[in-house]
């Protein structure tokens, strides 16, 4: 199915060890050896107990912990596409098993991760990704030629990615810097390694100091300018070129902006368990997590930083709260779920907008959750009992056009949160601008009409659909309900007015939350009611 080769995976280290970071070419790359010898400040230990499976392993306490595993998991992400930020690994579980993966890509492993190491790792790997396309143009205007940026190894690539970035976006101390990365570059690829990575990043220092770092200058035709600022502000070409047209210059900056800033997060109580905001608001201030309370929403409080206490105090585990964005909470109260209703959620895991959906119907009535990725359905499954939502939450493994052609039972409301570019959410997913094509449009354009059209085969007469999305295009939202209207005239608009404050509503009646504007991700919902 299109919907999963557009799926992001994880990598898995078979790839790791054999294609490309550059370019996607998929050409053999060695990219340390396992052979070394231990240098003299690398020794041999035994990591205690707790985990007696290890081998002896070799302990580097020589090179910076954060960096090393930073610089691993952006050859991870950028050969494979994972996600960047901590919240899909297991809190502080994920540093332990990313040694792993170090230990087999630079032939030591560090120090394990402190918890300011891995905010530091979350930090440098999120902006490193965000800035990769400015930053490799800093790096190849100091290179000594074009050959020497393009056939360099990936570990070296991605150590002078994230020197340039502390020093050029994080304005850190440059000769720390400096002798940081020179030292991962020594010790994990060899010396001439550390030469060349210390005579580019000093003149950087330099340009940087001096204030003349270089920087495109955008004039020229409307390619050439978006090229410019996709240099400037670090986004696809093609991303630009349509930002421009849909948005104008200056709104495509804006957003350009906030998809570069530090994301920030939102935690749900967990009604369903009986939670309610208050008990959140209390959990957060004994762990001393600052928050704002939501504007929007009864049950949600955002927070910018603190994820990580969170996560290891265990409110996530336990199904006291949930991360979720507003602007998806939103989508849910565009749903309007009430008790006693029969919900179809049609594109369900992993079961963010399910779980919500299920908690506000307190016992009463059933949300089927359709989904065609079994792994992603089975975490859907193990959250809703963990969530206590279970009793009320039927989880149906299958293509939705294959469940609609064979269910005969029609829903109240059916939700179809469709596969989509996710341009909206490209604060949070760091990676994802470098992994969407534009030829990907056209395809989940199809789709999201394919599966509108099986979606509406479900639906009580008097019944509704909610058709949503992550993305702030048109093309996949707007142009998509016009065109399921003209398919399907039995439809008709309902405002989101009734469901969500006045500023997230259309001139058409359709919610949309703005990043820019609202400082959320950016969603779509369009609320269509069946008048036969
Ligand atoms: C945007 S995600 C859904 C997110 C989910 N609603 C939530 O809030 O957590 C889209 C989902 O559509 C599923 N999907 C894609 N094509 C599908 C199809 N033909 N039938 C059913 N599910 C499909 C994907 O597996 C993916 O889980």
């Amino acid at each position: 199915m299109l919907s999963q080769a557009l799926s992001v995976l994880p990598l898995n280290s078979a790839e790791l060890f054999s294609a490309s970071a550059l370019n996607g070419t998929a050409k053999k790359v060695k990219l340390a050896s396992n052979t070394r010898q231990p240098n003299s400040t690398t020794s041999t230990h035994r990591i205690g107990p707790s985990n007696p499976s290890r081998k002896t392993q070799k302990l580097n306490l020589e090179v910076s912990p954060h960096r090393a595993v930073s610089a691993v998991r952006l050859m991870r992400i950028e050969l494979g596409g994972a996600f960047a930020d901590l919240l899909n690994e297991q809190g502080k579980g994920s540093g332990d098993n990313e040694m792993g993966y170090v230990e087999r890509t630079l032939g030591f492993r560090t120090r394990d991760l402190d918890d300011r190491n891995l905010r530091l790792v979350t930090d440098i790997v999120g902006g490193t990704i965000r800035w990769r396309r400015y930053l490799d143009h800093l790096i190849l205007s100091l290179c000594h030629d074009e050959d020497t940026f393009r056939c360099m190894e990936p570990l070296l690539l991605q150590i002078l990615r994230i020197g340039f970035y502390e020093i050029v976006k994080l304005d850190m101390p440059p000769y720390a810097v400096v002798d940081e990365n020179v030292r991962l570059a020594k010790v994990a690829l060899r010396p001439g390694a550390g030469n060349l990575v210390n005579g580019i990043l000093r003149k950087l220092v330099l340009l940087k100091e001096s204030n003349s770092l270089p920087s495109p200058e955008v004039n020229g035709d409307d390619r050439q300018q978006a090229r410019a600022l996709s240099t400037i502000y670090s986004h696809p070409v093609w991303m630009v070129r349509r930002w421009i047209k849909f948005l104008g210059r200056e709104e495509a900056i804006r957003l350009m902006m906030w998809n570069n800033s530090d994301p920030t997060f939102s935690l749900r109580a967990n009604i369903g368990k009986g939670y309610r905001r208050a008990d959140l608001v209390a959990q957060l201030e004994k762990l001393k997590v600052p928050y704002d309370l939501s504007a929007h929403l009864d049950e949600f409080v955002r927070i910018k930083t603190g994820m990580q206490v969170v996560i290891q105090a265990g409110l996530l585990k336990d199904g006291f709260c949930s991360v979720q964005d507003e602007s998806a909470g939103l989508v849910v109260s565009i749903v309007d779920p009430q008790p006693g209703e029969s919900i179809l959620d049609c594109c369900a895991a992993p079961g963010g907008k399910t779980l919500f959906l299920a908690s506000c119907l307190y016992g009463q009535g059933m949300v089927t959750a359709v989904d065609i990725n079994k792994g992603r359905l089975r975490i859907l499954k193990e959250t809703a009992k963990i969530h206590q939502v279970h009793n009320v939450v039927t989880a149906v493994h299958s293509d939705l056009q294959t469940f609609a052609e064979n269910n005969h039972v029609k829903y109240d409301k059916v939700l179809l949160d469709a596969p989509c570019s996710g341009l909206g959410v490209l604060s949070k997913r760091a990676d994802l601008r470098w992994n969407r094509r534009l030829e990907d449009m056209e395809q989940l354009k199809t789709l999201q009409d394919e599966l509108l059209d099986s979606a509406s085969m479900l639906v009580k007469p008097d019944g509704v659909i909610i058709y949503s999305t992550c993305s702030i295009d048109l093309e996949e939202n707007e142009e998509r309900v016009a065109s399921f209207l003209l398919r399907h005239p039995e439809f008709v608009v309902d405002t989101a007015d009734r469901y969500v404050p006045h500023e997230f509503v259309t001139e058409n009646g359709f919610y949309r939350s703005n990043p820019v504007k609202h400082s959320l991700d950016g969603a779509f919902a369009a609320r269509l009611i069946r008048s036969q």
